[in-house]
């Protein structure tokens, strides 16, 4: 296990299982690097699939004191996941549990606590039979907690099931969900107003998981919230201010400590873009030329990791963007091939960079965005506005989050109704109005974005909810309370 420093030197052993995605690997690695920093004498296991080890093992910022640990690859890869999703969902919730026992069992040191992804529904039963205690790690907004948590009342109410006009359809072999709001009808408009703590909200905006095919999953989402309470912790990646109401609504409901410690990103000082935009050898090429660009004037385009849109809204938008005129960073993952003509000194094309560090950038002014909770929680900490574009799941929510609560972002559709496509024209119009930063409606959003990311920084600075939540949690742990 190669543990730095002597057994004796370990006050507690932690046992970090992450969903095996990167919207949950990335969260829960840098969970465990807040702690540690905070309490360097805490081993960290963290626990991947080789699969996952190979992607991740290689991470230098990762303190000695995290250490890996593999399970054979017994989920479907990672790489080709998308194909079929129940199917994966099904293999990690019932293939993965084996041999993360058969872990526990080889480790030399005995675990202390498990922080467990809340979709790994199965550690909290593990970590009950062997009276170790568990922390459930949410890692998507308090608000998509809540609703699934709430799922009754919207039975109660009537919410659940809706018929929304065309169901989501799923073709045979990829997965390329649009989340289509033109093929659902008038009830999607409707608003659930009883849900406590959360602002009126059209069941369009809804999880995708709660309409059409998207439902077959849905049983999954409801146990792993559900089975979150038998932990002995929740924590979430939200942060307190972004959320409170909802947050507040849930501590009174839940029947073990709920600690929000987002965003879970290391911490840099937020004055200091010196990391950012000087220049050193291993700056970057995409960061090279993000330096020779005016502030505010680039539109940062990541979709994800995972899922994408359709190859034929994905055509319209990199062209759309293109005719915009406005400078863009584009994270493409395959579809270089619509870059037909290349972009000229328009833009640049990569098949990943490092996010947090783009969207600190001075020159970034915007964030073309599928609403992953991740995402958007750096967006906020970076304080840019966004350009919603969900796709499936959570990012519905999000979006709606973003655009209506926090007013720091556009919808890329905004009304259910129409099932064509967002056209390259629509999408060139509206890039090009999100980008002005004379049009008045710009100003106020990225006021609100910067007013957004103070919430964010105090929040993690000294004395603030997520810094005091994780003293709190450590404090908590360290004593076997919970
Ligand atoms: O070029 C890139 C692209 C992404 N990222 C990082 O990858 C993560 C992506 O996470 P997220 O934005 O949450 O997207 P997904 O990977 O799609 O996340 C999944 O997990 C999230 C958390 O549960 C959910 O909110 C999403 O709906 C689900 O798709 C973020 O930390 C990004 O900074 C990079 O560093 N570089």
């Amino acid at each position: 296990m190669g543990a730095p420093g002597t057994e004796s030197a370990i006050a507690l052993h932690v046992l970090a299982m992450p969903y095996p995605g990167r919207g949950h690997v990335n969260p829960m690695m840098n969970l465990c690097k807040l702690i540690s920093v905070r309490k360097p004498d805490i081993l960290f296991t963290f626990v991947v699939t080789e699969e996952w080890h190979g992607f991740i093992g290689s991470d230098t910022g990762k303190p000695g004191n995290i250490c890996f640990a593999t399970i054979p690859n017994c989920i479907p890869s990672e790489l080709g996941r998308a194909k079929d999703f129940p199917g994966f969902l099904k293999a990690v919730a019932t293939k993965m549990e084996a041999p993360f026992e058969q872990l526990l069992d080889r480790l030399e040191l005995p675990v202390d606590v498990i922080i467990a992804d809340t979709y790994l529904d199965w550690a909290v039963f593990v970590g009950n039979r062997r009276n170790i205690p568990v922390a459930s790690l949410w890692t998507m907004s308090a608000t998509v907690f809540s609703l699934f948590h709430h799922f009754e009342l919207l039975k109660q109410n009537g919410h659940f099931p809706v018929e929304l006009s065309g169901q989501l359809k799923l073709p045979k072999l990829i997965i390329v969900i649009m989340v289509s709001y033109a093929e659902l009808n008038k009830r999607g408009e409707e608003r659930v107003d009883y849900i406590p703590g959360i602002p009126p909200t059209r069941l369009v905006d809804f999880p995708t998981v709660f309409h059409g095919t998207g439902r077959q999953t849905l049983p999954r989402d409801l146990d792993s919230v559900s089975l979150a309470s038998k932990a002995q912790y929740l924590l979430l990646t939200s942060v307190y201010e972004l959320e409170a109401q909802v947050i507040d609504a849930l501590k009174v409901k839940l029947p073990l400590p709920l600690y929000t410690v987002g965003p879970p990103i290391p911490y840099l000082d937020p004055k200091d873009n010196s990391s950012v935009i000087s220049s050193n050898h291993d700056i970057p090429d995409y960061i090279e030329w993000l330096n020779s660009q005016r502030k505010g004037s680039v539109l940062y385009v990541s979709m994800g990791s995972f899922l994408s849109v359709s190859s034929s809204q994905l055509n319209e938008i990199v062209v759309g963007v293109h005719n915009s005129g406005v400078r863009f960073l584009w994270v493409s993952r395959g579809e270089t091939t619509l870059f037909k003509d290349g972009c000229g000194d328009m833009g640049q094309v990569v098949p990943w960079c490092d996010q947090l560090r783009v969207l600190r950038h001075p020159a970034v002014g915007g964030f073309w965005t599928h609403c992953g909770w991740n995402s958007t929680l750096e967006a906020v900490y970076a304080g840019v506005p966004m350009l919603a574009s969900p796709i499936f799941l959570d990012q519905t929510t999000d979006s709606k989050i973003i655009v209506e609560d926090w007013e720091i972002g556009w919808r890329v559709k905004r009304e259910a109704g129409s099932e064509k496509l967002v056209t390259r024209d629509e999408i060139a119009k509206l890039v090009k109005s999100f980008m002005d930063a004379e049009n008045s409606a710009v100003k106020e959003m990225r006021k609100k974005a910067k007013e957004l990311q103070e919430t964010c920084n105090a929040a993690i600075a000294k004395g603030g909810s997520s810094d005091t939540n994780l003293d709190s949690f450590i404090r908590g742990i360290s004593q076997g309370q919970a």
